[in-house]
């Protein structure tokens, strides 16, 4: 176990040093013995690149300073022929549910402000909250309704509940320590207003019919197996018994660990994020990974970052998709210390998904996250090396609560009509790419066809504007 957190943290974030982080300096700086223009011919013959060629490529030249927009077009250009090149000219996405289970959690990342303080939620506490936990029963019943609008994915990422655990094994060992709080992170549910039953309930609960359950990032792999000897493998293998088709590769941040005792210290190291997806992958699971940008890390960080996913790609071959997610800051402690004042620009945007693609060699699809970005600037990105725009999700709680303004949905017609207007192919995929199924925008109305109960017929007919704009299918408690 590499992970030092804190079990106490009721404030996380009240006890950052503002004054040392503020005069950060990082060992790992952006310079390099490449040239631009080297690396750019690097980058338009095909060939490997390496962490130099990538520093020079996203910051389009440590000789200049800034971003030089000339240079910038040059390697936004390569990344899109790459692009088309590999994956052609699809725009895939996936009919998808998101749904949170939980709220609570004591983790304490400084770029977080989906999380509650896990005490809030103990039912003696008397705390108002914001925060919520879902019953089995009632992820289930979510799940439920959401096939009924055709959605083939569940995707789901939680805070770290105290109380839960894998199983009950897992409950009886986490039990023994003679103080589970401290030790490792653990408080009985009895202790909670909601119990939000095992992991493996959770999972079994939201597997209904053929419905691809996407969940258990490597941090909620790591609570599923604190304060026991089970390997990663294990613990996915015993979710996976339980209905789990494959893990997102979020909890990543940036890959390297003088950046995440900065911003997430109670988080698991980057040593045990790739055992972790390692695990995952030798359980026969699929991933995608992430990279999370623009906050206190540097360019080569980065780059270091792509390069410690391309060479666990190169081990596995089971990352379906890299997702870079641009910081959203608004709410968020980094912000609230005065720590950062904004996030990355719309050319630091366009440079780390052209790099992602270019780096990349050995991963197929890069996603434009709506959800992050907004339709516009998503849209242009995939003219920047991205091919692959999201999901439908339905319900969103992470970006918004951070201060992200971009909604909580899309219908198929929103990507139809997008995907038509910057003359790509609009494609509906499962989660793992192998059903593809391309949309004639002349064909319409549009709605999934791939999920269990998916008919062709438009998701939440009629009521998805109202959605969009306030709503959620999710009911929180
Ligand atoms: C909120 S966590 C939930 C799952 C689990 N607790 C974990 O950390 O893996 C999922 C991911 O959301 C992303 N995230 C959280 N806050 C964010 C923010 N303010 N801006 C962008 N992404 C954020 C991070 O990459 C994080 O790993
Ligand atoms: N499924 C995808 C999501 N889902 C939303 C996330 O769970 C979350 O709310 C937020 O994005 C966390 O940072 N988001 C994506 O950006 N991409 C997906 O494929
Ligand atoms: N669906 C993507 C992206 C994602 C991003 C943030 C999340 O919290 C969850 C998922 C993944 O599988 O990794
Ligand atoms: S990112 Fe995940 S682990 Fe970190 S505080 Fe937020 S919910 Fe908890």
């Amino acid at each position: 176990m590499t992970s030092a957190r804190d079990p106490d943290a009721s404030d996380p974030g009240g006890d950052l040093d503002v004054d040392a982080v503020s005069k950060l300096e990082f060992d790992r700086r952006p310079e390099t013995d490449q040239s631009f223009e080297n690396a750019l011919a690097k980058a338009r013959d095909g060939d490997r690149l390496t962490v130099d060629d990538g520093i020079e490529l996203i910051t389009t030249g440590t000789d200049v300073a800034g971003i030089d927009p000339e240079r910038k077009e040059a390697v936004l250009e390569i990344a899109d022929r790459r692009r088309a090149e590999t994956v052609g000219e699809e725009v895939t996405f996936v009919a998808n549910l998101n749904n949170n289970v939980t709220t609570a959690c004591n983790t304490g990342c400084l770029f977080c402000n989906f999380k509650d303080s896990a005490h809030a939620f103990e039912a003696e506490s008397g705390i108002d909250h914001p925060g919520f936990t879902k019953t089995p029963a009632e992820s289930r019943r979510i799940v439920s309704d959401a096939l009924e609008f055709g959605i083939s994915e569940v995707c789901s990422v939680s805070g770290l509940h105290p109380a839960f655990a894998l199983n009950g094994e897992h409950h009886d060992i986490l039990e023994s320590y003679a103080d589970p709080e401290r030790e490792v992170n653990y408080k009985p549910p009895a202790a909670y207003a909601t119990d939000p039953g095992t992991y493996r309930e959770q999972m079994a609960a939201m597997s209904v019919d053929d419905v691809h359950l996407h969940s258990m990032t490597p941090e909620e792999a790591y609570h599923a197996k604190r304060g026991t000897d089970w390997s990663y493998e294990d613990v996915y293998r015993e979710l996976e018994a339980a209905g789990l088709d494959s893990a997102p590769g979020t909890a990543a941040e940036i890959l390297v660990d003088e950046v995440r005792d900065v911003i997430c210290p109670g988080k698991i190291r980057t040593d045990d994020w790739v055992a972790a997806m390692e695990g995952a992958m030798a359980a026969g699971l699929d991933t995608t990974a992430t990279i999370m940008y623009g906050h206190v890390e540097n360019a080569a960080h980065r780059v270091e970052h792509l390069q410690v996913v391309r060479d666990l790609q190169d081990r596995t071959g089971g990352i379906t998709e890299f997702v870079p997610l641009s910081f959203v800051h608004e709410n968020t402690p980094l912000a609230e210390h005065g720590v950062v004042d904004g996030g990355a620009s719309d050319a630091e945007d366009e440079l780390m998904i052209a790099v992602s693609r270019l780096f990349l060699d050995n991963v197929a699809h890069v996603q434009s996250s709506w959800v992050k970005y907004g339709d516009e600037k998503a849209l242009k990105l995939l003219n920047c090396g991205a091919d692959d725009f999201m999901g439908t999700i339905l319900s969103e709680e992470i970006t918004k609560r951070a201060g992200g303004e971009y909604g909580e949905y899309r219908s198929f017609e929103d990507y139809v009509d997008m995907v038509n207007a910057i003359g790509r192919i609009p494609v509906e995929r499962s989660t793992d790419y192998r059903t593809r199924h391309p949309i004639d925008p002349d064909d319409g109305p549009y709605g999934p066809t791939i999920g269990p109960r998916a008919d062709g017929t438009p998701m939440l007919a009629g009521r998805d504007r109202e959605l969009g704009r306030s709503g959620s299918v999710n009911a929180d408690d």
